[in-house]
């Protein structure tokens, strides 16, 4: 499988942000995208996710089956919301996003302790610290199986053992196939990653 993006060019509010942004990524491959606060890395991975229209060019799977024909149905995207309901508990919360997504190779629980949460999934998501809303959203790309993690400041609040452990959870998701495009100001640790610099 391959993700393609063909001379994409991005626009908010009617002014250009960006243009001309091209990169392939195989099965296996990271591609961190970097640049100054306004640059358009947020722009950028809601375009491929199809959350926003791009103003020109477009993002392509490639040999994604009947399973994944588009971005969309091969994609999770964590922004920089959460997407999670306060006031459901933590594993509510999952189990509506497995459900609405589709099974994956782990369960609510499984999930929860791989970031670290296990034995807090019954707490109101409300109450969780803002690291622990982060660590839970990141367990939501583990109860779904896509090939695509297109991911928006993913580390943002996660103190340095989450950065760890996140790191090796991306690394391991690379080496079993998977694809990710991360938008950071941060180093991921995501060692052979390839880098996109927006705003140059
Ligand atoms: N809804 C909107 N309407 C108009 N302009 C917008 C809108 N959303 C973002 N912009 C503008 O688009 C540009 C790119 O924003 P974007 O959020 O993609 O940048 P970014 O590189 O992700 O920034 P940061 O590093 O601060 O997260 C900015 O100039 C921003 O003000």
């Amino acid at each position: 499988m391959r993700l393609i993006a063909e001379n994409l060019g991005g626009e908010r509010g009617g002014e250009p942000v960006f243009s001309a942004v091209g990169f392939a990524l195989e099965s296996g491959q990271a591609l961190i995208v970097t640049g100054p606060n306004g640059s358009g890395k947020s722009t950028l991975l809601r375009i491929i996710a199809g959350l926003l229209p791009a103003a020109e060019g477009r993002a392509v799977i490639e040999d994604g089956g009947d399973e994944f024909p588009s971005v969309a149905s091969a994609c999770h995207y964590l922004g920089h919301q959460n997407a999670m309901k306060t006031v459901l508990s933590v594993t509510e919360n999952l189990r509506f996003w497995r459900d609405f997504n589709g099974e994956g190779v782990l369960g609510v629980e499984e999930a929860l302790e791989t970031v670290g949460l296990g034995g807090i999934g019954h707490l109101p998501f409300g109450y969780l610290s803002t690291g622990q809303r982060r660590r839970a959203a990141i367990a939501k790309l583990l109860v779904s199986d896509r090939p695509l993690w297109l991911l928006d400041e993913p580390t943002a609040g996660l103190d340095k053992a989450s950065e760890r452990r996140f790191a090796g959870l991306m690394s391991r998701y690379c080496a079993g196939g998977g694809i990710i495009v991360a938008a950071t100001h941060l180093p991921l640790g995501l060692d052979g990653a390839r880098e996109l610099r927006m705003g140059d």
